[in-house]
């Protein structure tokens, strides 16, 4: 395969399927998708219909059932596990909807924890700071998450996602838990952050307001041959395993 340079993302003929109740059910067939350089994408569509899943195999969190994903030149299907985690954790950044900070510890903290750059522990904390200070929370380092509030949260989410400059980011239902005054900051500080720093960035979301601002917006179901009615049981058996999780909290 041709590796474009200004290619960050290429897909070629990627197929994906789980197996549920004894079943192999298709949820991804994507002949061939790029993403540029620099490129900003928002991916939207039904649920169920496959992008999270999507971001998981661009992470290397999952494989691929056949196909090929290239990510800044490194085909992931020709590393180790333990190559596609070091991998991930230096060139990928991937913000969440419900943040996954570590409760115990503070801002600050929850930044360095993820840095991978061989740093004295002053030099790192200069960074983290500079980093906290363009989202707006120079002030905040030494909170706790609990003592922040969820946008402040997410805010420190972003910045953990980007401290190691990773030329690429992932961002799943970023806005997902937040109000719509709250979300709309967020979706401009990701915005605007991507930009100032040159990073590719691909979010998935529901959220239209957020999508409509991204220059490339797409619809999954454009790029993927897999249609979400194609696979009604495993929706269902998954709404079920929701209902039983929330029924057991
Ligand atoms: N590990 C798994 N095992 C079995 N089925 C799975 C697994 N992960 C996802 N699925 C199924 O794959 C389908 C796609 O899931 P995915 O989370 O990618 O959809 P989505 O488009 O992100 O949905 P939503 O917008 O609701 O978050 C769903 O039907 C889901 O139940």
């Amino acid at each position: 395969m041709e590796i474009g340079v200004a290619l960050l993302l290429q897909i070629h003929d990627l197929k994906k399927q789980f197996r549920v109740d004894g079943r192999n059910v298709p949820i991804l067939d994507i002949p061939e998708w790029s993403v540029e350089k620099g490129e900003n994408v928002a991916i939207t569509g039904p649920s169920g219909s496959g992008k999270s899943t999507l971001l998981h195999l661009i992470s290397g969190i999952l494989l691929a059932d056949s196909g090929g994903i290239v990510v800044d030149g490194k085909p992931l299907r020709e590393l180790t596990e333990a190559k596609r985690d070091a991998f991930r954790a230096s060139n990928i950044g991937y913000v969440l909807q419900d943040f996954h900070l570590i409760p115990s510890l503070t801002a600050r903290q929850n930044v360095e924890i993820a840095m991978t750059a061989k740093l004295p522990l002053k030099e790192k904390r200069r960074v983290v700071d500079d980093w906290l200070d363009q989202v707006g929370l120079a002030d905040r380092g030494r909170h706790l998450p609990s003592q922040l509030s969820r946008g402040q949260q997410q805010r420190v989410a972003i910045v953990r996602a980007l401290v190691n400059e990773p030329p690429l980011v992932l961002a799943d239902e970023p806005t997902g838990s937040l109000d719509w005054e709250t979300a709309d900051e967020i979706a401009s500080l990701l915005l605007d952050l991507s930009v100032a720093h040159g990073h590719t960035l691909i979010v998935v979301t529901h959220d239209l307001n957020m999508a409509n601002r991204f220059p490339r917006c797409l619809n999954i179901q454009e790029i993927n041959r897999i249609r979400r009615e194609s696979a009604p049981k495993l929706q269902s058996s998954r709404e079920k395993r929701k209902r039983e999780l929330y029924e057991s909290l």
